[in-house]
């Protein structure tokens, strides 16, 4: 005999579905860049996840930029072949040695890696580099005290490559490299790249996905919502430090140069960034302009 009474799990799932019928329609069409850091990426599991949400994005037609960082493994690679990093306010300085591993680690290992994740979750994607169709030409970062090497910040984007891609069904992954004015490969912080893409794309929202909940005030609770007057503030009176410093500049860079809004959260929780795009409740740290 059949019955009728609900299973409550599909209900539950049901009901999930419902709530996120008007933010599929609300953000149908629009552009979301995704920054997967090399702290947020976990093991094959999370990896899984961070694929299926990203198709799943793609699926209800919203068009996602995966740009990757992957600092930590560009250190172990490093440290395999006797090299040291050393980092100027959060810039690792770049040599041209150290520039050929990181090439090495970010084009070769990790980007082909998020490239067969998306395509093992049933998508397609592409695998670029900022200087693939001279997408991100750099300036050299100028230091006051140090020589940063081939560290470059983004200084003139051409989209093309991005708009192709996207308008072919597929998912473009960037590393976070871009091209010198005399063609000389530069290394470029995964967020500033994320943040400068999502800028001149237009983007929607611009996600950066780490190792933290959010952004936590002193209490270790999470801030659901930030302006950036309140993050000058609260990195004032120290609450915000280290790598969550140029993290945040890059969340009201993103917010002043036109990007709705831009979110940190832990890119190790499943499906976090599915519960921020498509519940009521969010999850993470939403910075947008007071
Ligand atoms: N107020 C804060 N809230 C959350 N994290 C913070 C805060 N201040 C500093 N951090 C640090 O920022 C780190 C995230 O920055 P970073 O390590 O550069 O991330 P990623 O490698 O993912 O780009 C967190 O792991 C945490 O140690
Ligand atoms: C200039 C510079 O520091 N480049 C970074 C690029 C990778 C990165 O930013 O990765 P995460 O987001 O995982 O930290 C580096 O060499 O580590």
């Amino acid at each position: 005999m059949i019955s009728h009474a609900p299973n409550p799990d599909l209900l539950a799932k049901a009901e999930t579905l419902a709530e996120a019928l008007p933010y599929m329609q609300r953000y149908a069409g629009q552009t979301f860049v995704v920054k997967y850091g090399g702290h947020a990426m976990g093991d094959a599991e999370a990896a899984t996840d961070f694929a299926e949400d990203i198709v799943l994005l793609k699926a209800v037609g919203i068009n996602p930029i995966v740009v990757h960082g992957g600092g930590p493994q560009i250190g172990a690679m490093l440290k395999a072949q006797g090299i040291e990093s050393r980092f100027v306010d959060g810039l690792r300085v770049t040599d041209a040695a150290t520039m050929k591993t990181a090439e090495m680690v970010l084009s070769g290992a990790i980007n082909k890696e998020i490239v067969s994740w998306i395509t093992k979750a049933g998508g397609r994607a592409v695998g670029i580099s900022g200087k693939d169709g001279r997408l991100v030409t750099v300036s050299k970062v100028l230091h006051p005290t140090d020589d940063l090497g081939f560290v470059g910040e983004p200084d003139d984007i051409d989209i093309r490559v991005l708009d192709t891609i996207s308008k072919a069904g597929m998912i473009p992954v960037v590393a976070p490299i871009g091209v010198g004015p005399d063609g000389e490969t530069y290394n470029i912080n995964a967020d500033t790249m994320a943040g400068a893409l999502a800028i001149a794309t237009g983007a929607e929202r611009l996600f950066l996905l780490t190792d933290v909940a959010g952004v936590l005030d002193k209490a270790k609770n999470l801030l659901s919502d930030l302006t950036p007057s309140q993050i000058k503030m609260l990195r004032e009176d120290g609450t915000i430090t280290g790598g969550m410093i140029p993290k945040l500049e890059t969340c009201i860079d993103a917010v002043e140069g036109g990007v709705d809004a831009a979110v940190v959260l832990d890119g190790r929780v499943p499906h976090a960034m599915l519960i921020e795009i498509f519940t009521r409740q969010g999850a993470g740290t939403l910075v947008r302009q007071g």
